[in-house]
């Protein structure tokens, strides 16, 4: 746990921490400049309490969502992190095998240290119908960008997340103190591999650069795919990304690691949503934790929520199992509280149900669904989503 909220009486992260070598675990938990997006992201979720509804009776509870044309079994999904094998040496492949037999959907990057295509193959040996997205970083040359699509699209991945958040990289305080700037031998971000103008055999670094508009439309042009934009914060991008054609969002401030004045991802989040509509779907990540924290990004506007370090501790700790067990325990965690919420399906959460801890909340008179609660700046109206 990196936030001020008490961890739940197992910390994974503590225990990851005795697993891996200190600049490795510094690496995976950091955040960038004093840390305060970081801690934010989990204490957010904390300064949230959930208003449950009553006698609203029983039927068959129904998890999924729908994204991008598929049913998600639960609004649940792996957040893309660099350098698995560093967190335990079956890497990408064991935590793709987790995800697809938990029936959670991964998004795989071009930071992996294992290519694509068998990130892929490892996630459809435990489910040949398993969802993987590709995540990657628009690259200064294009012919590499469209390099690195094409072997996503041909491994399978059925979508595309462009992260946009990194126009340069995040000053990441505890790497510098630790000097950890490079991969050990042996490792490597294999997705970069023998691209154009790399010789043969070698890896290219990975460029965050700041890339435009007009480079995002050239992508649109490259490719059938599905675009996501991770990373977008203010409404008025997420307007411009729809307005562009983007198939999805990811409301992220990067786990903290990139600009450290960011807003935690749930505090941005109802501004985004109100501001798409309905017109894609937002997903979420950042801080998210517990089954509560989903239940609460989805009333504030999300179809479906992201993890990052947990699986990067549950792999450290236990492998494949390990990572298995965690996504099935948070998915197990958000169906528990989405029923003492009254709800049957994750669009029975509604804003209207979202209310500052610590303080009496106001009283808005308003029937769930009719309108944004006063307390919330921005319109979320239940119309206006589409599931
Ligand atoms: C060690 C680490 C590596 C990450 N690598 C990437 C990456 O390569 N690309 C990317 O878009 N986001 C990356 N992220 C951000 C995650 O996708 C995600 O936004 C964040 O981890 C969510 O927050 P959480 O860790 O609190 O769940 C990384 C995060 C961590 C912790
Ligand atoms: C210069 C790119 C290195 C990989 C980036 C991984 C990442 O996004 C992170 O947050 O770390």
């Amino acid at each position: 746990m990196t936030g001020s909220r008490p961890g739940p009486p197992h910390d994974p992260a503590e225990s990851a921490r005795g697993k891996l070598k200190p600049e490795h675990y510094d690496y995976f938990a950091g955040g960038a400049g004093e840390e305060t997006a970081l801690r934010e992201n989990e204490d957010a979720f904390g300064r949230l309490a959930l208003l449950p509804r009553v006698l609203r009776g029983g039927g068959d509870r129904d998890t999924r969502v729908s994204v991008l044309g598929r049913d998600w079994p639960a609004p649940l999904f792996v957040s893309p992190t660099a350098f698995h094998r560093l967190a335990h040496p079956d890497g990408e492949p064991a935590t793709a095998r987790a995800a697809a037999a938990a029936g959670i959907p991964l998004v795989t990057g071009v930071a992996a240290t294992t290519a694509v295509a068998d990130v892929v193959a490892a996630a459809r040996e435990a489910d040949p119908e398993a969802v993987v997205w590709f995540q990657l970083y628009l690259q200064p040359e294009r012919e590499v960008t469209a390099e690195l699509v094409l072997r996503a699209a041909r491994a399978g991945c059925s979508a595309l997340v462009v992260t946009v958040d990194s126009p340069v990289f995040g000053t990441r305080t505890r790497d510098l103190r630790n000097g950890f700037h490079d991969l050990p031998p042996g490792l490597a971000a294999e997705n970069m591999r023998d691209l154009p103008g790399v010789p043969p055999g070698t890896t290219r670094d990975i460029a965050m650069w700041p890339a435009g508009w007009d480079d995002l439309a050239r992508l649109r042009e490259l490719t059938d795919l599905p675009l996501v934009l991770k990373g977008v914060l203010h409404p008025d991008d997420a307007r411009a990304a729809v307005d562009r054609g983007v198939d999805a969002l990811i409301v992220s401030n990067h786990g903290g690691r990139q600009l450290d004045a960011a807003p935690a991802s749930v505090e941005a989040l109802p501004a985004v949503a109100g501001a798409v509509a309905g017109r894609v779907p937002v997903l979420m990540d950042g801080g998210v934790r517990r089954g509560s924290d989903i239940a609460l990004a989805l009333a504030l506007g999300a179809r479906a929520v992201g993890v990052g370090r947990p699986v990067l501790w549950a792999l450290a700790t236990g492998g494949e199992d390990g990572v298995r067990q965690a996504l099935t325990a948070l998915r197990e965690d958000f169906e528990q509280v989405l029923a003492l919420c009254g709800g049957l399906r994750p669009q029975d959460l509604t804003a209207d149900q979202v209310v500052p801890r610590g303080l009496p909340y106001p009283p808005y008179g308003l029937a769930a669904g009719q309108g944004a609660p006063p307390h919330l700046p921005y319109r979320l109206r239940r119309g206006e989503r589409t599931w």
